[in-house]
């Protein structure tokens, strides 16, 4: 799969550039004001009764913000972050290497947590609860099982999937929260903070321009910012206006709506070769030469979000809005 300007994960070397742009403290992130909210009360009473926090599982699509929550909350509590992944952890030793190597009060973040294998996730449940690992001392008829008790700390799991993740995990975070899309006024938000963090002079105009095609994810806000400063130091004064952002998101084939030509091309043939549909998934794949899953994980979300793609029981149909968005005539059925 190639990489899609409009496409929620991070690109290759796009972490670096990330970095920068992540907002320090709670008051700075913007948007999410119910897990902001929350947030904001739990770090309060934990910090008065100079307690850890309760542990944190973040959840929501691509690109939300979630590795930039897990920063702030490390920030807001005074105290450091551990960071790694599911997929990092191969062995219980991974684990309790790390568990045992953190202060009092210490973030842990575990990304992509729903990816931990089984072995792993059962020594993360006493350490959660009771703070404690249980190791196995030699083998055979001599082993035995050994309490290493840890300091207390604060596990802030993210995962874009949150039903993948085992019922017993899930119920072992105090805090659940959901990160929604943003509107298009808190990307325009966003949008200016990263134009003053990058010194690029930006129209407030060509800021919403840019949010109203971020498809409500701050990433690929950021991203098309990023792009679009480029062109206008190239092709114009340096400065990011209307114009210039239009005529590079144009090249770019990013349609007003946060459109590219994959979804162009999804919709387009669904209309064409099907009529508008229903088509099933696997007859569409085909069509298209990808995968039924990449269309279902990666293109379609967006599109039925939208409401220009809609899921029944016979396949997929392109709805009436989607066609007078690509300027066709709806047809009579
Ligand atoms: N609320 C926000 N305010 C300002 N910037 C934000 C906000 N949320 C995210 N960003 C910016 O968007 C980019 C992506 O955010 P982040 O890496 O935290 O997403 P993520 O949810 O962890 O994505 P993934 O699921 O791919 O790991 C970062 O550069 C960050 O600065
Ligand atoms: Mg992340």
């Amino acid at each position: 799969m190639e990489e899609r300007i409009v496409g929620s994960e991070s690109h290759e070397q796009e972490e670096w550039e990330e970095r920068s742009l992540r907002p320090q403290r709670l008051t700075q992130y913007i948007g999410q004001k119910k897990v902001k909210d929350n947030l904001s009360v739990f770090i309060k009473a934990a910090k008065m009764r100079e307690e850890t926090l309760d542990h944190v599982l973040l959840y929501g699509p691509p690109g939300l913000g979630k590795t930039t929550l897990s920063m702030i909350i490390a920030n807001e509590m005074g105290v450091n972050l551990r960071t790694t992944s599911g997929p990092a952890i191969e062995r219980p030793g991974d684990l309790a290497a790390i568990l045992t190597a953190l202060e009092p009060g210490d973030v842990l973040f575990i990304d992509e947590i729903h990816r931990l294998n089984r072995s792993v996730e059962e020594v993360l449940y006493p350490a959660m609860e009771d703070y404690c690992l249980d190791i196995v001392i030699g083998k055979g008829p001599t082993a035995r099982s050994v309490r290493l008790d840890l300091p207390p700390f604060t596990l802030v799991g993210a995962t874009t999937r949150a039903g993948m993740l085992s019922a017993p995990l899930r119920d072992r975070f105090g805090v659940v929260s959901r990160l929604e899309y943003y509107t298009n006024e808190e990307l325009g938000e966003i949008v200016e903070r990263t134009a003053e963090v990058l010194e690029v002079p930006l129209i407030h105009e060509a800021g919403r321009e840019i949010a109203s095609r971020s498809r409500g994810t701050p990433r690929i806000a950021n991203r098309l910012l990023r792009r679009v400063r480029d062109f206008a130091q190239v092709r114009g004064t340096g400065e990011v206006d209307v114009k210039v952002t239009k005529e590079a998101l144009e090249l770019l084939q990013v349609d007003p709506l946060g459109l590219d030509e994959i979804d162009h091309k999804l919709l387009g043939n669904i209309i064409e070769k099907f009529r508008g549909g229903p088509v099933g998934l696997d007859t569409l794949a085909a069509t298209i030469g990808e995968e039924s899953h990449t269309i279902e994980d990666v293109y379609e979300p967006f599109l039925l979000q939208l409401g220009f793609l809609q899921r029944t029981p016979r396949g997929r149909m392109v709805t009436p809005e989607a066609y007078k968005h690509l300027k066709l005539e709806v047809p009579k059925k």
